[in-house]
């Protein structure tokens, strides 16, 4: 019998092109996220329209333009790619008994409430929204959560939708990450370090009680141990701060400096943050702290991508939708 269910990918989003003008109009509503920004409205509207709008729009247009590709913003392309992928696999093993699946994005066009009315209108009654963040942080999967809450609001008989908090510990999650660093090392030889970078947040939010920081360690430690890692062969660090407040700490660019300094030769960076790569991992990470690296003494210097849309990350996510709908 033809299925009734629906699975959802969500991811961040990111700008429709990399032009000043569309960066510009991404940003002003991922920022004016509360979840994203907690400073009060009051205080926040100035600096945002008055420092960061201004500003900061064309500097990252032309970040976007060095890893855009001819079908658009790496983020949406790969997501796309695993959708189908995902799609394909499910249906090859249930066949008329798979879910559907699509992808929606937590700022932009393509919302979780027009897929959900999408699938409504094709039949579909029971959804699985399924962020693509492996570490919970109520800065990322707490605004899924709020925009499911508004969907719910606006219905009078609740559609039957749940949400996959994290899966950060999950066997299957760590093996695709050790697999992927053994692929590395088999292909490049292992470096001196390997370094866990993941996305930071301020320090105040895990202060407050935000679990992030919590389950990155135990994602980076859980992936040490599985490949038999010394303390001193890996570490953990945080990137991508924006603004004055103290972020979690180590800052991997100031982590990659010291190393350079103190005459460790070569590294590799994975970032279990991210399920796909994106301007933060194919720029910031791939480009703009290989030179801080280079700079300050270090002689190699090697990036380990996502998951992106690899046959681990299709095996991880259809585990956890059988088990949803189980
Ligand atoms: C207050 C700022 C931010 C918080 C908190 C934050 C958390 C956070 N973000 C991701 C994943 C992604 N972030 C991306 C881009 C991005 N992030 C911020 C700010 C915060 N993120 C900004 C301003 C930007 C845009 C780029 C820039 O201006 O520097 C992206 C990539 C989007 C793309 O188009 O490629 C992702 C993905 C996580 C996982 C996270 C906390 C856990
Ligand atoms: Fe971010
Ligand atoms: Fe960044």
């Amino acid at each position: 019998m033809k299925s009734s269910d629906a699975v959802i990918l969500i991811n961040l989003g990111t700008p429709e092109r990399a032009d000043a003008k569309s960066v510009r109009k991404f940003l002003r509503e991922f920022l004016w996220d509360r979840r994203v920004v907690e400073i009060p409205r009051l205080l926040w509207w100035p600096i945002l329209y008055g420092v960061i709008l201004p500003f900061r729009p064309k500097r990252v247009a032309h970040a976007y333009q060095s890893i855009w590709t001819e079908q658009g913003s790496p983020l949406k392309v790969i997501t796309e790619r695993l959708t189908e992928k995902l799609q394909a696999v499910m249906t090859r093993d249930q066949g008329e008994a798979a879910p559907k699946v699509v992808c929606a994005y937590s700022y932009g066009e393509q919302t979780i409430a027009k897929q959900v009315q999408l699938l409504q209108s094709q039949g579909c009654n029971r959804f699985l929204l399924l962020p693509l963040y492996p570490q919970y942080s109520a800065t990322t999967t707490g605004s899924v959560y709020d925009q499911w809450a508004d969907i719910i609001r606006h219905h009078r008989d609740i559609p039957d939708i749940r949400i996959h908090k994290s899966y950060s510990a999950r066997p299957d999650f760590i093996a695709g990450l050790v697999q992927s660093i053994k692929t590395q090392w088999q292909n490049h030889g292992r470096s001196d370090k390997l370094l866990f970078s993941f996305h930071g947040i301020p320090k105040r939010n895990v202060d407050l009680g935000d679990p992030y920081q919590a389950q990155c360690l135990q994602t980076a430690t859980d992936v040490a141990e599985s490949l038999g890692l010394e303390p001193a062969q890996w570490q953990v660090s945080f990137q991508s701060r924006l603004g004055k407040a103290e972020w979690l700490k180590p800052y991997t660019d100031k982590l990659l400096a010291q190393w350079g300094a103190e005459s460790v030769a070569s590294v590799d960076v994975i970032c279990p943050a991210f399920a796909i790569d994106c301007l933060e991992t194919l720029e910031e990470i791939q480009v703009e702290n290989r030179d801080v690296f280079l700079a300050s003494g270090g002689k190699t210097y090697h990036y380990i991508p996502c998951l992106n849309d690899s046959d681990a990350q299709v095996f991880l996510l259809s585990n956890i939708v059988l088990e949803s709908f189980a």
